[in-house]
């Protein structure tokens, strides 16, 4: 089984060998594709509307059945595991997240572990402790109802109940997309802490290229028919498009997006002056070299002193920054 270093617990590869699925009108939603996703590792799922996507996370937990092919997890089969018994083993989020409306968030956390059978007393635990993780507190928001809850805290407790069974894998289409761009944003950056420390196998879905190449570890650019256009990191898919469907998806911006999934690394440093860079902006080795160019336009600097530890190490040229940004 193929697992990426510091897999979090139980995770699963999820393996797809040429599935496909034509519904009954004779709609061929999938062709024919096949995608490992390695334990541990989120991959999104991104293409024009109608491409297949929901169609293929859909199989994964076999909400569609596939017409063809086979789809692992780990080393089982999944279309030789009860479907029941299997969804239980995947949390699965979805756009408007689907609470139960007449039921608490601490009811609606605790839904799959009810269905497990775990005592009580264990499942109102996890249920606090899966709060807490999503940055709502127990005491205040376990008692409410899904209507009395903000559209960025009801999609935390959708995340919260497909963690809190710690299932195998998670699948998750367009989670975010319903909050407006700012709570977007910062779901999505506590959803990277959440992953950093569970390191959970996770699909996502999502029509949102920016959203795409800042949570992926690598992009599956799907064309219409779920063909696989290219599926690698987000600097690669943005910095070599595989093909001219790629190129003309991820836009004419993409030298600005390839910043942002850019680290400023020592090779495109040059010496510190005598003075230290005395007056410079500074900006933190290893962080974005989108930032690092928002750091030099807004203070008006040619050059910012890189810092590691607080230390400078180094002296960055907007000329080096903007090179980053240059495309295959
Ligand atoms: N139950 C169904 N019966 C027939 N065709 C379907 C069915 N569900 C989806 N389709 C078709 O299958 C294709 C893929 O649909 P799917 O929902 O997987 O696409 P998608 O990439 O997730 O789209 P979007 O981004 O718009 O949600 C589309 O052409 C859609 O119309």
């Amino acid at each position: 089984m193929d697992v990426t270093p510091g897999a979090g617990h139980g995770a699963a590869s999820i393996t797809l060998e040429r599935i496909r699925k034509r519904y009954p009108d004779g709609t061929e939603a999938v062709r024919e594709l096949s995608l490992e996703v390695k334990a541990g590792e989120l991959v999104v799922l991104i293409g024009p509307s109608g491409c297949g996507k929901s169609t293929v996370l859909r199989m994964i937990n076999r909400l569609i059945e596939p017409t063809d092919g086979r789809i692992l997890l780990g080393d089982d089969d999944v279309t030789r595991v009860d479907p029941v018994t299997l969804r239980r083993r995947i949390g699965y989020v979805i756009q408007n997240v689907g609470l139960f409306p007449h039921q608490t968030v601490a009811a609606n956390v605790a839904t799959v572990p009810g269905l497990l059978g775990w005592p009580r007393e264990r499942t109102r635990a996890r249920v606090d402790e899966l709060l807490k993780l999503v940055g709502l507190d127990p005491g205040q928001f376990g008692r409410r109802y899904p209507h009395e809850l903000s559209g960025g805290q009801r999609q935390r407790v959708g995340v919260a109940r497909a963690l809190a069974a710690d299932p195998v894998v998670l699948l998750m289409d367009e989670p975010f997309s319903a909050v407006d761009p700012i709570v977007r944003t910062r779901l999505q950056e506590e959803f990277l802490r959440l992953q950093a420390e569970l390191r959970k196998t996770i699909v996502l879905v999502t029509h949102d290229l920016d959203e795409a190449v800042r949570l992926g570890d690598r992009i599956a650019v799907l064309s219409e028919g779920g063909r696989l256009e290219q599926y690698d990191t987000p600097a690669a898919v943005l910095g070599s498009p595989a093909s001219p469907f790629v190129r003309e998806f991820v836009g004419a911006d993409r030298g600005i997006r390839k910043l942002a999934v850019t680290p400023v690394t020592r090779e495109v440093l040059d010496p510190l002056p005598a003075d230290g860079g005395a007056g410079l902006p500074t900006v933190p080795l290893g962080g974005s070299a989108y930032d690092a160019l928002g750091g030099l336009l807004t203070s008006g600097a040619e050059h910012a002193v890189v810092t590691e530890n607080g230390r400078p190490v180094g002296l960055l040229s907007r000329a080096r920054v903007l090179g980053l940004g240059v495309l295959d």
